[in-house]
């Protein structure tokens, strides 16, 4: 019997473990899921809807315990934890208000006797990380689920209770079996399914190296897939931002969730004018920030999810350390149980840094001064990466003409990014492909029929 350890990143202890699925088990689950989709997709849409708001209930109810279950598993201060659980049950009753209407058959523009229809794909393969153990499964199953497709889901091996357990919401709900089912199996056996007549298309969120793969096999087997990687957003603060408010925002962006979020502001551009006193707030926020146990809800910085999410942390500081950045929040390592790492701020940072080239999946923040507006752009774009970046600026057209220069596929002004229902979420450049959320990620994974009458 092979299992996989359910580790408590807080202590690095294990606090459970899960039995993984046979070969016959998974080849099993494949057939249900197919079966059941003949079904599903025939049910009405308001019975559908019905089932999400039901879910959307449950999380509701029992956030304080699924939060728990985030905060034991992979770390995520419990602060945070809960807010992510009735996130998910906001974006499940808006897509159950919403799916009739992005689905309604539309008249052809100029053939006026002629349709077009969005019909379900079947099953989609889920492949889903740590960082968000419940938001990231169900910001796709929702709209993947309205739309009449069904789900199987192979969910990071450090959050395999929160997988089991997302399942279980949907029994809950009242979903029939097989609609939505958690495959507790390694990479290489997810990979392996793609292949697999039974599943038609495949959400994949992870980093680019696993990305690519999938990419691969899912194109050279004709499966339709969407990708969702890895960032590193630019957070410009132009010559007449409001300096106070941004550094007040800059502080969560970078941090929150320990700094393991791909949308987190990752790298700082700032125009010589105000790079003082930004620094200077910066550093005074990330000096107040609580760090230590999870559980305790005053605590804003948990551990981060393993060692080697350090080790590669603390490569990327030395790297910049060495080519001459300053740590005037030095951080680092703590002593103690578990994978407690302490914030990190670094100035007199250049662009031929690992911090600035790389994505920083953790609580380092580095700071870069410019001079003019087109170096800040122009810095902003120099990145392999394309998820979202924010600008700070006074004059709205100013900001709204620079966001239209960025090359991301998501811009706050004034504010950070963030994924919300209603808005479509994703990246270009080694960022991803395709979207999710909105109308437009609920299309990725249905078939648009044109129905042309004479
Ligand atoms: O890592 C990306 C997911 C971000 C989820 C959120 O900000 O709510």
């Amino acid at each position: 019997m092979t299992t996989i350890p359910s580790i408590n990143p807080t202590t690095g202890t294990v606090i459970g473990e899960v039995e993984m699925h046979t070969d016959e088990q998974v080849s099993r689950m494949l057939k249900k899921s197919a079966d059941t989709f003949r079904e599903w997709k025939r049910t009405d849409i308001s019975e559908r809807n019905e089932l999400l708001k039901n879910f959307a209930d449950l999380l509701r109810k029992n956030k304080q315990q699924y939060g728990e279950l985030i905060t034991a598993e992979m770390g995520k201060v419990i602060k945070q934890a809960v807010p992510e659980v009735v996130k998910c049950a906001t974006m499940f009753d808006y897509f159950a208000d919403n799916a009739e209407r992005m689905l309604e058959p539309e008249p052809a523009e100029e053939l006026c006797d002629s349709t077009i229809h969005y019909e379900p794909m079947g099953t989609v393969l889920a492949i889903k990380p740590w960082n968000f153990p419940f938001w990231q499964v169900l910001s796709a199953a929702a709209h993947v689920l309205a739309g009449g497709n069904v789900m199987l889901l192979k969910h990071s091996s450090y959050v395999p209770m929160c997988a089991l357990e997302i399942e279980n919401i949907f029994l809950e709900a009242g979903f029939p079996e097989g609609v939505f089912q958690t495959m507790l199996i390694d990479g290489k056996t997810a990979s392996s399914l793609i292949p697999r007549d039974e599943i038609k298309a495949v959400s994949f969120t992870g980093g680019f190296d696993a990305g690519q793969k999938v990419a691969e096999l899912s194109a050279h087997n004709m499966k339709k897939f969407v990708l969702e990687l890895g960032g590193s957003d630019p957070f410009l603060i132009l010559d007449d931002a409001n300096v106070e408010m941004a550094a007040k925002v800059a502080v969560p962006s970078r941090f929150i969730n320990t700094g393991q979020t791909c949308i987190a502001a990752k790298r700082f551009i700032v125009m010589e004018e105000g790079a003082e006193e930004f620094t200077e707030r910066f550093v005074e926020g990330t000096n107040k920030l609580n760090i230590g146990d999870p559980m305790d809800p005053e605590t804003d910085i948990g551990p981060m999810v393993r060692d080697e999410q350090i080790l590669a942390l603390e490569a990327q500081v030395n790297d910049a350390i060495s080519k001459g950045a300053k740590a005037i929040v030095p951080g680092g390592r703590m002593a103690g149980k578990g994978y407690m790492y302490s914030p990190t701020v670094l100035s007199n940072v250049t662009r031929d840094m690992k911090v600035m080239s790389e994505e920083t999946f953790g609580p380092v923040a580095p700071i870069i001064t410019v001079k003019i507006e087109e170096e800040a752009i122009e810095l902003a774009n120099d990145s392999e990466f394309g998820l979202g970046a924010s600008v700070w600026s006074q004059d709205r057209d100013r900001a709204m003409k620079i966001a239209s220069e960025l090359e991301t596929g998501m811009v706050g002004i004034n504010s950070f990014c963030t994924p919300q229902a209603c808005l479509p979420f994703g990246g270009v450049k080694k960022s991803g492909m395709g979207r999710e959320l909105s109308r437009h990620g609920f299309l990725e994974f249905m078939n648009i029929k044109s129905v042309k009458l004479m």
